[in-house]
């Protein structure tokens, strides 16, 4: 049974987030605090907004394809009935939301919707349907470079595409640099692709905005309650929470860590407990990230090559499919990538390349001189095609009016 079958979605009741529309519920006065929703409808404008209505009984729920926000939002691919375009719906239970977490969510869809830039993800509507808020947004076929690693790559990606996904997210990350944002989330779940290769950074419930009152503060002293599984990607700045306090060169230290996950497969100081992966950042410079416990086994994978040529596309030609997943022979990186990442993971962030000198990065050269598809041709075969799994997704999660029934299986993942 399709969720439009299910009758009860008639009565589900559907709130627009315009103040004027609000109930009376402190859930949904917080969402409305300080006129912060009063502007984003109409914002939204253009095509965007007469394509994505915001109404529930519009979307067909096809499979979870992601969790987040600690579990309390779960990521869908669905189908907007009226128009039949796929779209991905992040559906979170504002009930089990603590303050932080509202305010978190809150940051995102009114921060989320001043900007706009093609390698930012874009929120096509948001609206509250009883206690859950429903965030319409592209569907990014390719999902996120995490997936991809968890999928196709567990040992690491070639450095031609890692400088792709690199690439795109730095763009976003200078225009959102130069608009006074620190985004303070970056990492490969975060980098999206869609199918024609573009990618998009995504993860915008931690943007920070620099510019408060019409004054731009040159420094930051707000510690969120970072969820765990971000901590290994923070900066040690943010980490160190002093008087110092951080800027947007905590971003660039955390570049730094996501180049390291994209090319090994894990983040490093995955495992590592807190206290000792607070010690090992603040150590500063005398440790190398891409060696601290990404490696099982004990070795690297990431050698430095004397040549400086990048293998990377050579090499993802020649990798041979195990299953699902690639072999990804011992490889070498570029003294051009190393630099790139001892740039970004200096101690001393006003050392740190801003966003906008590291898209002139040596590492960047090539990608320059390529089209988008050139993303695409990297990916395996079997990543190449998504079309053709689409076609059979089942509908899998049905909305009543107690909430989302969301499927049993943590495992229900897209695969391509
Ligand atoms: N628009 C989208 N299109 C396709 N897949 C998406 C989309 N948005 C999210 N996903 C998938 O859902 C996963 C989880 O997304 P989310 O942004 O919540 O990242 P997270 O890092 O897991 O959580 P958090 O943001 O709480 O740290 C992504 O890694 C991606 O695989």
């Amino acid at each position: 049974m399709s969720c439009l079958d299910c009758s009860c979605i008639v009565r589900t009741r559907v709130e627009s987030i315009e103040p004027e529309k609000q109930s009376d519920s402190s859930l949904h006065q917080y969402l409305a605090d300080e006129h912060a929703l009063s502007w984003i409808l109409p914002s939204l404008g253009g095509d965007e907004l007469t394509h994505c209505t915001s109404s529930v009984s519009h979307y067909e729920l096809q499979v979870e394809i992601g969790r987040g926000f600690n579990n309390l939002t779960s990521i869908y691919l669905a189908r907007h009935t009226p128009t039949g375009t796929l779209v991905a719906i992040r559906i979170t239970d504002l009930e089990s939301c603590s303050e932080e977490r509202l305010k978190a969510l809150q940051n995102e869809v009114v921060l989320s919707h001043t900007l706009r830039h093609p390698n930012i993800m874009t929120l096509w509507t948001v609206f509250a349907a009883d206690n859950w808020l429903w965030v319409v947004s592209p569907f990014m076929t390719y999902s996120s470079a995490r997936h991809l690693l968890r999928t196709y790559f567990p040992e690491g990606m070639s450095e031609a595409l890692i400088r792709h996904l690199l690439f795109g997210a730095v763009s976003g990350l200078n225009y959102m640099h130069q608009n006074g944002y620190i985004h303070r989330s970056i990492k490969a779940s975060h980098i999206l692709i869609s199918r024609d290769g573009l990618v998009s950074l995504s993860g915008l419930n931690h943007l920070y905005s620099l510019v408060n009152n019409g004054q731009k503060s040159k420094a930051v002293y707000d510690f969120p309650q970072f969820s765990t599984s971000v901590l290994p990607w923070l900066s040690p700045e943010i980490l160190r929470q002093d008087m110092y306090g951080y800027n947007v060169k905590s971003d660039i230290y955390s570049v730094g860590i996501t180049a390291c996950e994209l090319a090994n497969g894990h983040v490093p100081f995955q495992d590592m407990p807190r206290t000792q992966m607070l010690l090992q950042k603040l150590k500063g410079p005398s440790y190398c990230p891409w060696e601290i416990n990404t490696f099982p086994r004990g070795e690297s994978r990431m050698k430095n090559s004397r040549s400086g040529v990048d293998s990377g596309i050579g090499e993802s030609m020649t990798r041979t499919m195990t299953s699902e997943r690639l072999q990804t022979p011992s490889r070498t990186f570029s003294p051009a990538f190393y630099n790139l990442l001892e740039l970004c993971l200096q101690q001393d962030p006003e050392k740190r390349p801003s966003a906008s000198s590291l898209l002139s990065h040596t590492f960047f050269k090539q990608v320059k001189e390529q089209t988008k598809g050139s993303l695409l041709s990297l990916l395996p075969p079997a990543v190449q095609h998504p079309k053709l799994q689409l076609a059979t997704v089942p509908s899998v999660a049905v909305w009543t009016k107690s909430g989302c029934i969301f499927p049993s299986e943590r495992g229900m993942y897209w695969e391509f």
